[in-house]
């Protein structure tokens, strides 16, 4: 509802007016805005200036209702609440820049205030920096880190690694002056070039003015001047710039942290929580118990370190001068407690002997890094071997692959059932199969299938519990003494003073003097057989002692090192002892030799189950000892790794022209040869009593024909077609009979048999 009212008096409005806007309601309510005239200037009491004549004005009005009018209020009041707001924002932005100013102010004067220590301190940093630049100039000059690595391998006895150390060295040297020898000639060919031009360019300027040369020459010259120039100009720049740059550079160089400078600062390390340092090495020493050793420290004793705690593998090493009264047998014994005062598991703690008693040798072995497996084996897909080089075995506590040497290692490997020793003595013969020229004999005293799958690639092979095994493993080893006493001859019309069994000599077919391995697993069986086991045993010192000169080893596997089981000899002799976790200090020695628990060297540490395929080993590498991840060709539930490795072994095999020499004698009894054994017992006899023949027979071949009777004889006769005659009332068995028979069953292999003998693997 809107209607027009006379001269506005606001103090007489209606109840039911509260609210009147002219209609163009330029009023706004935002300060310092203009009202309008009408609504500001007009309506304003000055209005009433006696001079002006009163126009009465009209205002469009509205009536509100009390509601809609509230509804006014509310507005209004939001408004000025923001009015307000937007007022005291004003004052905190000037406030807060006054504060900035003053801030300002602040850090500049503290600034100066501290610009002597500032500048100190980028002057530090710069020397630091110019030092450590020294540093690593002398170590480049000087091949420092490399000799470090020859000092150190000397240190841990590794002839191989001081070897390649000291080759880097020399194959260093010898690039870097080549190359200064390159850039000298280089320098000296641009000289020869370049210098004649400048002379004459030089030496013309000096004689001929500008003006008086020819065009083209002063253009010349026009543009070298300008080169010139510019050169000169960058050349100040430079001059400047340098050594500021050089002062910035010195200063990020000072404050970088990471080793350079190795005695600076500590190697930078992953796993800084397994750090071991020899503060903390000492602490736990001081820790044991032992008197003399705490009463050092209680005397304010201070520990040597012939080698400080350094990285070593996936571990930290050092060794130690122990004080009077203090072997390293004493801390040997104490292992366990040195190992919780070290924060790792006995495990993962190997305090042993080093040169001499008074000195320790520590490793100790990252947190946990030994529990992972040693992973996939490097030949496991693809690669050959050069068994005179080595088979991948496995890794060492320092993290690297151990290539395994068989050429004149015998081995010894043992430890409690289950633990990996058969799995270990797998990983090396497959190694020893992927080298075309190597001889396998593998005997498995008992009834297990873990070497099934070598059976193409093997030339003798035997598995099983009964008697025929035994005796065939033993005539293995006469036969490779035989074997052996043939390849001395051999060797000693070859070339070379004193020839020597090598690479080269292996790979000639007809010599034979390739590697032969003859392996038998569970060989306590062998050793400790009622009938063969004597002769096993002596057989099997004579070949360690004196087979390896020939390329004959032996790789011999037990569940029972002691004393009874393994000849005293054969441990003694072995070059490589094996121990998988054992149950003794008794089996521990048996395994890796006479005081190797007292040293510390122990394999009772290892395990049941949670350290399988884990194992100590001496003789395999040059260091004292070896804790060993073996690598491990899975052949079980189903699962076979080994007959694909075989298989290429035999490709490898057959790419070189050679076959697996077959020596396979008698591996089942139906397989013995009933009739050359006949002929071979009859000997020059006519005719021998069948009696006689049985006797004979078993005194020849026991395992075959010792529980033969005269029904056995007379029906293998039968099958071989040799009669039985009478002779002065005797039941005789004729010499040519046998014969006959013999040529009658030949024959059709014989007529077959054209192609000539073939090379077999190795000979
Ligand atoms: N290097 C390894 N890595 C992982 N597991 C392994 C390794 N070596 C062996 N094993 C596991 O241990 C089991 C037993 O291994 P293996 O048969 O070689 O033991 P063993 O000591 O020869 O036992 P036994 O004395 O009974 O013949 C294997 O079936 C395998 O599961």
């Amino acid at each position: 509802m809107s209607t027009a009212l006379g001269t506005p008096d606001p103090h007489e409005q209606p109840d039911n007016v509260r609210h009147l806007r002219p209609v163009t309601d330029t009023v706004t309510d935002a300060p310092g805005r203009q009202s309008s005239p009408e609504a500001a200037g007009d309506a304003s009491p000055a209005a009433g200036h006696p001079s002006l004549a009163v126009e009465p004005k009209v205002f469009d009005g509205q009536v509100l209702t009390p509601e809609q009018s509230a509804e006014v209020d509310r507005r209004l009041a939001r408004q000025a609440l923001q009015r307000s707001a937007a007022a005291a924002g004003r004052v905190v932005r000037v406030i807060a820049e006054s504060d900035r100013t003053a801030r300002l102010k602040a850090v500049t004067s503290y600034r100066l205030r501290h610009a002597p220590r500032d500048v100190a301190t980028l002057l530090g940093y710069s020397v630091r920096g110019h030092w450590r630049w020294a540093v690593k100039g002398w170590n480049w000059l000087t091949y420092a880190d490399l000799r470090s690595d020859v000092r150190n391998a000397r240190l841990a006895g590794d002839a191989e690694a001081r070897r390649t150390a000291q080759q880097m060295i020399r194959d260093d040297a010898r690039a870097r002056w080549a190359r200064l020898a390159a850039v000298v000639r280089r320098a000296a060919v641009t000289g020869a070039a370049v210098g004649p031009v400048a002379a004459v360019l030089v030496t013309v300027n000096a004689l001929l003015e500008r003006h008086e040369m020819w065009t083209w020459l002063a253009e010349v010259y026009g543009v070298l001047d300008v080169i010139g120039n510019v050169l000169r100009w960058l050349l100040t720049v430079l001059l400047v710039a340098f050594p500021v740059g050089v002062l910035v550079a010195s200063v990020f160089e000072g404050r970088d942290k990471t080793p350079g400078a190795g005695f600076l600062v500590r190697p930078d390390r992953d796993d800084a929580d397994s750090w071991i340092d020899e503060r903390m090495i000492t602490a736990a020493l001081a820790h044991l118990g032992i008197g003399p050793l705490a009463k050092f420290f209680k005397d304010g004793g201070q520990l040597t370190y012939t080698v400080p705690a350094r990285v070593d593998g996936d571990g930290t090493y050092a060794q130690i001068k122990l004080p009077m009264g203090v072997t390293a047998d004493m801390v040997a014994a104490q292992r366990g407690k040195l190992a919780a005062n070290l924060g790792r598991s006995s495990l993962e703690t190997w305090p042993t002997k080093g040169d001499e008693d008074g000195v320790l040798d520590l490793w100790v072995a990252d947190k946990g890094k030994l529990a992972g497996g040693a992973g996939e084996w490097p030949l496991l897909a693809d690669g050959s071997v050069d068994v005179f080089e080595g088979v991948p075995f496995g890794l060492t506590q320092r993290g690297t692959v151990i290539n395994a040497m068989l050429f004149e290692s015998n081995w010894l490997i043992g430890g409690r059932p289950g633990q990996g020793k058969s799995a270990a003595m797998r990983t090396l013969l497959l190694g020893a199969s992927l080298d075309p020229t190597v001889e396998l004999w593998t005997f498995v005293m008992g009834e297990s299938p873990d070497f099934e799958p070598f059976r193409p690639r093997l030339s003798r092979y035997a598995m099983g519990m009964d008697d025929t095994v035994a005796e065939q493993a033993l005539q293995a080893l006469r036969d490779a003494l035989a074997e052996m006493e043939r390849r001395g001859k051999v060797l000693g019309e070859q070339p070379g003073k004193p020839p020597k069994t090598s690479r080269k000599l292996a790979d000639k077919p007809g010599l034979g003097l390739h590697l032969l391995v003859l392996a038998i697993d569970e060989v306590h069986e062998l050793f400790q057989h009622k009938t063969y086991g004597a002769e096993a045993a002596e057989l099997a010192v004579r070949l360690i002692k004196r087979g390896r000169k020939y390329g004959i080893v032996l790789v011999l596997a037990t569940q029972s090192p002691t004393k009874e089981s393994i000849p005293r000899e054969v441990t003694r002799n072995v070059s490589c002892g094996v121990a998988f976790a054992v149950a003794d200090h008794v089996a521990n020695d048996g395994l890796l030799g006479a005081g190797k628990y007292k040293a510390g060297i122990r394999a009772t540490d290892l395990r049941m189950k949670t350290d399988r395929g884990t194992c100590v080993a001496v003789g395999i590498t040059d260091n004292v000892f070896e804790l060993v991840r073996t690598f491990y060709v899975p052949f079980e539930d189903g699962r076979d790794e080994v007959t694909p490795v075989i298989a290429r072994a035999l490709r490898l095999i057959e790419e070189t022209g050679r076959t697996v020499a077959d020596h396979t004698t008698d591996t089942t009894p139906d397989e013995v040869d009933h009739l050359a054994d006949m002929a071979a017992v009859i000997g020059d006899d006519k005719r021998v009593r069948t009696a006689v023949l049985l006797r004979r027979l078993v005194e020849h071949n026991h395992g075959e024909y010792g529980d033969w009777t005269f029904q056995d004889l007379k029906a293998a006769l039968d099958t071989a077609r040799v009669p039985v005659r009478k002779s002065d009332g005797n039941s005789v068995v004729r010499a040519e009979d046998v014969a006959t028979a013999i040529t009658e069953r030949d024959e059709p292999a014989e007529s077959d048999d054209d192609t000539g003998p073939a090379v077999t693997a190795g000979i």
